[in-house]
């Protein structure tokens, strides 16, 4: 199920999730013969999303079932064949699309696990393969990994908000199509909130499902009491009534008769919803009439567009919230729509020799241009296994004995690394030579370790206000290897 997360859910290929010119640079490459060159690109993404200090990795599992499942179909075939180029004539040539009928992916990839917690520049996945394919795989790479990490971002802010409160995702009628509903239920999942109310996402990842019910409910009966009875009937032990359609502390008071005739009856009301109004105070007073009456374990579930800063401050207004509904905010990741994370090759064999190119993409900003060389991300952790700096370097250079941690966008900034301090490497192999060669963790494994990863970020990374910058630094002779690259690429422009 949570192995091959895209099977049968569109076409049987899928192959065609790109653009365009990955398939005329493809062709291009073909006819150079250059498909075979052997490269490596790096999928990072530059600042962490919402303006937080960190992200949570996601998408990998879809990205891995893309992978897999690389391989061009007939029909895809017939469609590439029938694309006309300006002048009318076929743009690609049946030598090239009989070379995509046999094409296998054969790359390596590395990739950091779903749920770890990631920073800006650091590759997620790493590519090492034939040009033509490396190259190829970006786009959807980018868009399975991107939005997945986003969302899985938010949910894990908003966890962290709501403490060890319930969170609920509510968002699939808010999302960006069916597809964005999957996966952002799927991410939020995997970021840290407890079930979707998307029952397909149920279904497909085995995620808890829950929900209330809508106000429609309400005025399809003649009142609130005769609507939450006939809703106790349906679910005796399972009913959260809707109480705002009205007045909510009036429907506070028709839920707890109803509640009243139920205990009666040997079973419990589970809890009422709030969903609009003043939220911190409708919920005091809604929490104090149902104490009043009994009813302490009433749960008061709030929704009304939700997001992570909003619950800081109702807690802080003392709202007596114990479970949040959460919808729009978090499915389409609504004050940061977009993660960013770009793809970018940072090495190429040099034609007829074993060697390396190690590549690089110049910008005017030192933090928009690429690091060249073939990366693994270390992560230094202190004896509590709480992370304390990541180094960026070149696998395919030797490290020195002395590690030093350059800042990539301020060089004055750096750390050496102690003697002996205790690392793991990030990046893991996950294909080698196109085969599978780890089976990739649970949803629920990932979600365990979002959680566990997250906790173990020092508060001032975690907060939501200018948190801190954690460290990540290229290692001292790969940022002196990039500095030198940069000035040879650059040209000198007389003052
Ligand atoms: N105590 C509070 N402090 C800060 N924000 C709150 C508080 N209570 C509710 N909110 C938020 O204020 C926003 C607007 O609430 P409001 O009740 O006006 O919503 P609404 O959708 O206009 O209500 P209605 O559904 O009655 O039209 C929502 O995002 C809601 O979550
Ligand atoms: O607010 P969100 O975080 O997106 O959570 C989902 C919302 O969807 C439902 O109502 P809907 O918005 O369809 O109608 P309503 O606003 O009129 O209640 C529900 O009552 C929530 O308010
Ligand atoms: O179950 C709910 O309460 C629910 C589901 C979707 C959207 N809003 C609320």
């Amino acid at each position: 199920m949570n192995s091959a997360p895209l099977s049968g859910l569109y076409a049987p290929s899928l192959s065609l999730l790109t653009d365009l010119y990955q398939v005329t640079m493809a062709y291009g490459y073909w006819q150079q013969g250059m498909q075979d060159r052997e490269a490596v690109f790096h999928l990072y993404f530059r600042r962490p999303p919402f303006e937080g200090g960190y992200a949570v990795c996601a998408g990998l599992a879809y990205a891995a079932d893309w992978l897999e499942n690389l391989r061009f179909s007939e029909d895809d075939l017939a469609y590439l064949g029938g694309l006309k180029s300006s002048k009318g004539a076929a743009m690609f040539p049946q030598e090239f699309l009989n070379y995509l009928r046999d094409l296998k992916f054969t790359c390596d990839v590395d990739a950091i696990a779903e749920g770890t917690v990631v920073f800006a520049n650091e590759p997620l996945i790493r590519v090492q393969g034939p040009l033509l394919q490396a190259q190829l795989v970006e786009t959807a790479l980018l868009t399975l990994v991107n939005f997945q990490t986003l969302v899985a971002t938010k949910a894990a802010r908003i966890r962290e908000a709501a403490g060890a409160d319930t969170v609920l995702e509510f968002g699939l009628r808010r999302a960006q199509g069916f597809d964005g509903g999957l996966s952002a239920s799927r991410a939020a999942y995997l970021g840290g909130v407890d079930a979707t109310s998307n029952v397909l996402a149920g279904q497909r990842f085995n995620i808890p499902v829950k929900g209330t019910h809508a106000h429609s409910w309400v005025m399809a009966f003649d009142d609130e009491v005769e609507a939450f009875t006939a809703y106790a009937k349906a679910f005796p032990d399972d009913s959260v009534f809707l109480v705002d359609t009205y007045d909510t502390l009036e429907g506070v008071r028709h839920a707890i008769k109803v509640a009243r005739q139920m205990r009666a009856n040997g079973h419990e009301l589970g809890g009422i919803r709030l969903d609009s109004g003043d939220l911190a105070y409708l919920s005091r007073e809604a929490r104090a009439l149902l104490n009043e009456a009994g009813f302490e374990n009433v749960r008061i579930v709030a929704s009304n567009d939700l997001e992570e800063n909003l619950i800081t401050s109702l807690k802080l207004q003392g709202a007596k919230i114990d479970t949040w509904g959460i919808g729009t905010q978090l499915v389409t990741a609504y004050d940061q729509p977009a993660l960013g994370g770009v793809y970018k090759m940072a090495a190429l064999r040099k034609p007829n020799d074993s060697g390396w190119d190690f590549t690089i993409k110049l910008s005017e900003q030192l933090a928009k241009t690429s690091i060249p060389g073939i990366l693994q991300v270390r992560r230094y952790e202190n004896e509590k296994g709480q992370p304390r700096a990541d180094m960026l370097y070149n696998i395919a250079e030797p490290l020195p004995d002395q590690l030093t941690l350059i800042d990539p966008s301020d060089y004055t900034r750096r750390r050496p690394v102690r003697a002996g301090a205790a690392f793991r490497e990030l990046l893991q192999p996950v294909f080698r030579r196109g085969q599978r060669v780890q089976e990739l963790p649970t949803l629920e494994e990932s979600r365990t370790r979002a959680q566990r990863e997250v906790q173990s970020l020092d508060p001032s990374i975690r907060r939501f206000l200018n948190p801190h910058v954690y460290p990540v630094g290229l290692e001292e002779t790969l940022n002196t290897f990039r500095t030198n690259l940069i000035l040879e690429k650059r040209p000198l422009r007389p003052a």
